[in-house]
């Protein structure tokens, strides 16, 4: 029989122990543990306080397993984070708000309220991960946006809630990725990062972590893969970009510890990066070379250890790795205008064998970029080509048959983008289908024509954004 003196003393001591532990770690996580080590010392009343310290360590041994990327681990860290990020945003300064658009006062001047955003009606789902929810819908004012939270049923919760059993302290731990995202996006801003348009964090009234971004559509590689070249370079092309922004960023070297093609999403054709809450910060320290080593599944890379015992440009090189595997070998060399393949060899060399850095593979891409806009990889096209077909300026083909082609911008028809009409008249005479061509005033996303190919048409009909090229009879093959 335990006295009852001797049990208000072990429970004193235990309470005494988490309200300590709570207030005096200066790390977040130690504060949900000596959480989750009070419930589980008062679920069970007889723990020796001798073990204390021994569960103390398990409990952050098996965080540590359960999210070995949540580096948002200290509050130094996210405060630190969280003063770079208002730093380089002096606009945003202010301090934590319940809710806040400080992401968007160029584009959107009406404030996002947290009420709002938590009253949404008719939200779809957009994408589920491991740690968020995704949901879409639209706002009072018509701004389509994505909405995240903690995903209830997502793997982090559930291995924390299998590990801790606490919900509270399990909601904290995996909101603390979104919080840590919210905190990236504010300070990284890049045509290629997702806009911030707002966020809430808890407040008075309750309600968990949410954010409020631009809205995309997730990124579908089988779909890109059946897109027009164009569409294809323009992903790569943003995704170098962003690389280059994220090698010198304002918070440092940038790294995407998790790099999937998941963690991005296409907005009108554009690729951004909506998935943060993994990226991590600064070179990895070394004391040697062996610490600074890129391991893959087929091959690994290294770098020697600076002077100040810095991998520099680790960083870097494993984004650029990342990008070729994942992304340059599907999109980029397949259907890639002839002229242009060297160049594309070029990048794909580079990059899958980390011969240069991000500086060169953006300068290729920007090259890459000005040869298909400007049609200078056209040069070498005969000229007398066109010579096979009559104009008729200011009218556009209409009725008649039309046929497909792949990759076609239209997939009833035969859709394909030039850069003027002889590019494509070349294209007609490789159609054995092709009778006429319309180019009319529809833009791609570089500037270049879309133009319609026909079988025949039944009429010609007056538009001054439109001429029609009919292939004249007995027009020759010219064995391209
Ligand atoms: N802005 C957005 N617009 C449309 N869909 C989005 C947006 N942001 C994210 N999604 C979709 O929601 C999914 C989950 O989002 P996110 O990647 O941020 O969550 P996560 O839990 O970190 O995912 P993961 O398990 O890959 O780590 C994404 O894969 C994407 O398909």
């Amino acid at each position: 029989m335990v006295a009852p003196s001797v049990l208000l003393c072990v429970a004193a001591l235990f309470a005494l122990s988490f309200i300590s532990l709570s207030f005096f770690a200066r790390e977040w996580d130690v504060r949900v543990n000596a959480r989750a080590l009070a419930t589980g010392l008062l679920h069970s009343d007889a723990f020796p306080a001798s073990t204390r310290q021994l569960l103390l360590q398990e409990l952050q041994e098996r965080r540590a397993k359960l999210l070995p990327d949540l580096t948002c681990s200290g509050e130094d860290r996210f405060a630190e984070l969280r003063r770079r990020a208002l730093v380089s945003r002096p606009a945003a300064a202010g301090g934590r708000r319940n809710c806040v658009d400080s992401a968007t006062e160029n584009t959107h001047s009406r404030q996002l309220e947290c009420s709002e955003l938590r009253r949404v009606h008719e939200a779809v789902l957009l994408g589920l991960g491991y740690t968020k929810a995704v949901f879409g819908a639209v706002l009072r004012n018509g701004l389509s946006v994505a909405l995240k939270s903690v995903n209830a049923q997502g793997a982090d919760m559930s291995a924390c809630l299998r590990d801790l059993g606490d919900a509270s302290a399990c909601y904290e731990l995996v909101s603390c990725k979104l919080s840590r995202e919210i905190v990236l996006l504010q300070s990284l801003q890049h045509p290629n990062i997702i806009q911030l348009y707002g966020y809430c964090h808890p407040g008075k009234r309750g309600g968990g972590v949410m954010s409020a971004l631009e809205q995309g559509s997730p990124l579908q590689m089988i779909q890109l893969l059946q897109t027009p070249w164009e569409e294809r370079f323009r992903v790569c092309l943003g995704l170098v970009r962003l690389l280059d922004y994220l090698s010198t960023s304002p918070l440092g070297s940038v790294v995407l510890l998790d790099f999937q093609p998941r963690q991005f999403v296409l907005v009108s054709g554009e690729l951004k990066l909506t998935d943060l809450d993994d990226a991590s910060i600064g070179d990895p320290v070394c004391s040697t070379d062996a610490d600074c080593v890129l391991h893959f599944p087929l091959r690994n890379f290294s770098i020697a250890c600076s002077s100040e015992g810095i991998c520099k440009g680790l960083n870097e090189k494993r984004n650029l790795y990342n990008s070729y595997r994942y992304f340059f070998t599907y999109l980029l060399p397949h259907r890639a205008p002839p002229a242009l393949q060297y160049l594309i060899e070029r990048i794909m060399n580079s990059t899958g064998e980390l011969k240069g850095g991000i500086n060169d593979t953006l300068e290729d891409f920007e090259e890459l970029l000005h040869l298909y806009k400007s049609g200078l990889y056209l040069e070498n096209l005969p000229s007398s080509i066109i010579k096979d077909y009559t104009v008729a300026k200011r009218t556009r083909a209409a009725g008649g048959k039309a046929y497909r082609c792949w990759p076609s911008y239209d997939h009833s028809g035969c859709v394909l983008s030039v850069h003027g009409a002889h590019e494509a008249a070349l294209l007609c005479h490789s159609h054995r289908e092709c009778a006429c061509f319309t180019l009319g005033s529809r833009r791609t996303w570089t500037g270049r024509i879309l133009a319609s190919f026909t079988s025949s048409f039944d009429d010609l009909v007056p538009d001054v954004n439109s001429e029609v090229y009919v292939k004249k009879a007995g027009a020759s093959d010219p064995a391209l």
